[in-house]
């Protein structure tokens, strides 16, 4: 059912600082998501904690990312010297991660049911965006929440009369009660290039568990991940993606983040569903690509060591 601003049942617009945001308060699970960045900063099914992990220093200011959550990168991922050609000509900015993440989304579309809710957001970069990038682009984003599963899919349009190349990623921050005891599955046999080890590439062979600083660009084909925390187990499931960055900025690096206290690193983790490096895409003129991860969780169990 697709509702009108003033009869929505579950939605309603507030304020954070100085930021507007959309608060879902369903009977089955909450949201909260801002129109900066499109950025959603919760998602909680009735009686679970936040599945997404936000940390406790972020600041809701115009202009400023948001740590934590998932922060939309796009129309590049990382940094822009480090994109392939074809990304990096089109970039004018020396800022990573792209515009969309501190830009202002505008509402397209609520849609409320019994089971779930579905929030879309778009993004104009045809004009607004000149000083940083020489793409002409549209992006469309939309999070349907129910009580089993959250999902977001976001879709790049080439709005421009020639080939148009994206990096981009739905940088997914995750919460874990000990990091040391954390370990992704799904992406064993895969390569990936260790940016903490001169770009080198490497081949994962086993799970891959924390002991420091990770910060990787894995190829993965568009396999589903799993993270198995001592309290619960994530699966992320996606599609239009071939690579997954999983990043950690352990002890040193945290020190020198913004927003991030400095022992954060302990209790979290980015496994980010992407399209980077050696997977970024090109869309022809009026071409479309969705890219898309499904998050699902077990209930929280008992840490078993
Ligand atoms: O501090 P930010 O701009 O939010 O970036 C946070 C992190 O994002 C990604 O995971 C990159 O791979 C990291 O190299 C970067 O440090």
């Amino acid at each position: 059912m697709k509702t009108a601003p003033g009869s929505w049942s579950f939605t309603r617009w507030t304020t954070v600082d100085q930021l507007e945001a959309l608060e879902v308060r369903h009977p089955e699970f909450y949201a909260r998501l801002f129109l900066q960045g499109a950025h959603l900063s919760h998602f909680a099914p009735a009686g679970a904690g936040n599945w997404l992990w936000l940390s406790d220093t972020a600041r809701f200011m115009t202009g400023r990312a948001i740590r934590g959550g998932i922060p939309v990168c796009w129309p590049w991922f990382g940094v822009p010297g480090k994109n392939p050609d074809p990304v990096r000509q089109t970039v004018l900015s020396d800022t990573p991660h792209g515009f969309a993440r501190t830009a202002v989304w505008n509402l397209e579309d609520v849609r409320e049911s019994a089971q779930d809710v579905e929030i879309s957001l778009s993004l104009d970069a045809s004009q607004d965006f000149a000083e940083l990038w020489g793409g002409r682009a549209s992006a469309l984003i939309t999070f349907r929440f129910a009580a089993t599963a959250l999902q977001v899919a976001l879709t790049s349009t080439n709005l421009g009369r020639t080939p148009l190349a994206f990096s981009q990623a739905l940088h997914t921050y995750l919460p874990t009660p000990d990091i040391t005891r954390t370990q992704i599955t799904g992406l064993d046999r895969c390569n990936y290039i260790d940016t903490l080890d001169e770009w080198s590439r490497k081949r994962q062979d086993t799970a891959l568990c924390f002991d420091g600083e990770v910060d990787r660009i894995y190829d993965t084909g568009g396999a589903d991940i799993g993270l198995n925390t001592p309290a619960t187990a994530y699966r992320l499931c996606s599609s239009g993606s071939r690579s997954a960055v999983v990043w950690n900025p352990g002890p040193e690096k945290s020190r020198h983040l913004s927003d991030f206290p400095d022992t954060a690193w302990q209790t979290m983790l980015c496994v980010e569903t992407a399209n980077a490096f050696d997977n970024i895409y090109v869309l022809n003129s009026g071409q479309s690509h969705t890219l898309s991860v499904m998050i699902s969780r077990l209930e929280e169990h008992k840490d078993p060591s």
